[in-house]
């Protein structure tokens, strides 16, 4: 698959600040990519400067395997605080101001107002929007000269949970429309539900980058419950368990690498034991993630 972005030793430092250490890896083309991290990990930063905004301090990045220049950037949106609309004017109004500052076409403004589900309210002024619906507003802007990337910092932020939906709904249209989708984001269930890959950065360091779908792979959590006396103790007689916990009056049975929850299932079924609730719990981003910064 195509390199969009290859982000070689990276770095950004403010006076004595060290934003941005020595941050190498790629996005390829279709994938929604998550920066996760504390506040002040350099997410911000890392977008700045592959937006062309902020200067690196060392290191480089190409976009589409070239080094940046204006003609490429004119293949990026991005969304990176929040952009300057006119109050007064209508949402169309203002993509059209915007089309003209950015030099693009006007023809694709009822597209990306439709795209972003705001066609019946184009005519009405941008501040009787709601927040979700400024945001809404902003993506369909940074979309107007049709970009194969989006990128996106924080789009969720300060949004109730149904403007939050709104925006993930949002972006997993635009990524199935075939652009590759860049974000920083703090909420890791948000980056759980749409993201393909993710990286975390610490202290300006990446201390992890993978794809989301390996979350939680390598150990599993099964909850079991089953009318048997002696269930903990054949639990804990299973080879493949790690540790046995009685919760709310059923058994977590954590499981070591290589075992899953079917053999756990015909290990008591040899046993004459029959199960009346099994249920795999996998790790969530959350976990990881915390694992991940703690270990770090
Ligand atoms: N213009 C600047 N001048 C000085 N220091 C800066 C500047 N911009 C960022 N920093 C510092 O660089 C570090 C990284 O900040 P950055 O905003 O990139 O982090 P972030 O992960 O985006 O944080 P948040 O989630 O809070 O937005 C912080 O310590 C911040 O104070």
């Amino acid at each position: 698959m195509e390199n969009v972005l290859a982000i070689n030793n990276l770095s950004k430092r403010f006076g004595r600040i060290q934003a941005v250490n020595n941050i190498s890896l790629q996005v390829k083309a279709g994938q929604v990519f998550g920066m996760l991290g504390p506040n002040g990990s350099g997410k911000t930063t890392t977008l700045g400067m592959l937006m062309g905004v902020v200067n690196p301090t060392a290191g480089n990045f190409t976009w589409f395997g070239q080094a940046p220049t204006d003609h490429i950037r004119r293949r990026i949106g991005a969304v990176l605080e929040h952009p300057i609309f006119y109050p007064y004017l209508s949402g169309r109004k203002n993509l059209e101001l915007n089309a003209m500052i950015k030099q693009c076409p006007t023809g694709n403004i009822a597209k990306v107002l439709a795209l972003v589900e705001l066609a019946e309210r184009q005519d009405d002024a941008y501040k009787t929007y709601s927040l979700g619906m400024k945001q809404r507003l902003a993506i369909a802007s940074a979309l107007l000269n049709d970009p194969d990337v989006l990128i996106l910092d924080e789009p969720t932020n300060g949004l109730d949970p149904m403007g939050i939906a709104g925006i993930r709904e949002l972006i997993i249209k635009i990524a199935a429309g075939g652009k590759t989708i860049i974000l920083a984001s703090h909420l890791l269930d948000e980056v759980q539900r749409v993201c393909t890959h993710f990286a975390i950065l610490k202290r300006g360091t990446l201390v992890h980058h993978g794809p989301v779908h390996d979350v939680g792979k390598g150990t599993e959590t099964v909850e079991v419950k089953a009318d048997a006396p002696d269930l903990s103790q054949v639990l804990l007689a299973f080879p493949g368990t790690s540790s046995v916990n009685r919760e709310n009056g059923s058994f977590q049975v954590h499981l070591r690498e290589q075992f899953n929850a079917k053999d756990l299932n015909r290990f008591l079924f040899e046993k004459d034991i029959v199960v009346s609730h099994l249920v795999t719990r996998q790790k969530s981003l959350e976990q990881q993630f915390l694992e991940i910064l703690a270990e770090s």
